[in-house]
């Protein structure tokens, strides 16, 4: 019997424990943790996933700020609003939507943001401290496919781990959690060769691929744990509709246990950034704490 791994589900559970530990803080510093949003004009498919931030923070007890820029907005406005929200210590969170329009650099906007608000994980000094396995702020959707993970198996330790795409978001940071939970890893991409053959020998797979249903029966070992990082808009008889990666159908009836499109992936990376808030705030304060009694001396 496969197991659907009910993303969404487990999304629920987080939201609300992460909802539990806000209502504490609040009481013992008076702060309520802040997230800001910043989106960059206005694509149809980045509504779905603001909406449903803005819901999930309202469930956490967070604050959730969205700043809406025109398509057109120029680098050094953009610089400006992100020295702003670094400022702002009513804002432990800071989240850019990308990619970025194509006259913004995402590498610069990434770089700007401090550290400590980083709740994508995405900067450099973040991206250093995941590697080492020191990380607090660690990216939203490997965070949340590790979770998924650690609830299926008792151990991930000595299992075959493929990751399928290598990108900075998704890809190399999964491979790095993965790698830190003592799996073995391997990394296939666009140049790798043989790659269905490397795919049919994963223990767990992981598709972060961005096209839909490229992961077919074929590709997977019998019992082997599939999780589907895609999110593909295609159309279906006038209605827009989501799929992954993976052809779900398909590959099913062979594996253990797989993630669904929609309320897998998507959900958990949502509930990762409610925690990395909460996360950011506790750091933003211990740290504070310490400067101050560092000054004391
Ligand atoms: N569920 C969620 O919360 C999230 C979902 N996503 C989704 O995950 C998917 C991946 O996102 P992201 O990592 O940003 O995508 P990118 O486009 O940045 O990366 C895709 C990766 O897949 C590789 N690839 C592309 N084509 C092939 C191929 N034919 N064979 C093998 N490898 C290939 C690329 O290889 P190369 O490096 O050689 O070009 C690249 O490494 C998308 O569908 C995206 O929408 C993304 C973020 C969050
Ligand atoms: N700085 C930055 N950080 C990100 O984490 C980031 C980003 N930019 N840019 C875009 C991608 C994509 N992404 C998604 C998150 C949740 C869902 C999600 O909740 N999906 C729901 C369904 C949504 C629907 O119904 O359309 C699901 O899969 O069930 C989707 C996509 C985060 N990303
Ligand atoms: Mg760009």
């Amino acid at each position: 019997m496969t197991i659907n791994i009910d993303g969404k589900a487990l999304a629920d559970e987080i939201v609300q424990s992460v909802a539990d530990k806000v209502t504490l803080f609040k009481q013992k510093h008076a702060i309520t943790p802040g997230l800001a949003v910043v989106l960059v004009g206005d694509d149809p498919a980045s509504g779905v996933y603001v909406r449903n931030k803005i819901k999930r923070s309202e469930q956490a007890g967070l604050r959730s700020i969205e700043h809406r820029l025109s398509a057109e907005v120029s680098q050094a406005e953009l610089d400006a609003l992100i020295d702003a929200l670094n400022q702002d210590s009513s804002v432990h969170g800071i989240l850019v939507q990308l990619p970025l329009p194509s006259h913004l650099s995402d590498k610069k906007v990434i770089e700007s943001i401090s550290p400590a608000k980083d709740v994508d994980g995405f900067h450099p000094t973040n991206v250093g401290r995941l590697v080492t396995g020191e990380a607090d702020l660690i990216p939203c959707t490997p965070l949340g496919c590790m979770m998924m993970l650690e609830r299926q198996f008792v151990d991930l330790s000595g299992k075959h781990a493929v990751v399928i795409g290598r990108s900075n978001i998704v890809g190399k940071p999964m491979a790095s959690l993965l790698l830190q939970a003592n799996c073995t890893v391997t990394v296939v991409h666009s140049r790798t060769q043989n790659i269905e053959a490397l795919c049919r020998e994963a223990d767990i797979l992981v598709a972060a691929v961005g096209k839909p249903l490229f992961v077919k029966e074929s590709w997977v070992k019998p019992g082997a744990v599939v999780i589907d990082v895609g999110i593909n808009a295609i159309d279906k008889e006038v209605k827009r509709k989501l799929v992954g990666d993976v052809d779900y159908d398909a590959v099913f009836p062979h594996v253990s246990a797989i993630t669904p499109v929609p309320g897998g992936v998507g959900p958990m990376t949502i509930a990762c950034l409610m925690q990395n808030t909460l996360t950011a705030a506790e750091c933003q304060l211990a740290n504070a704490a310490a400067e101050q009694s560092l000054t004391k001396i």
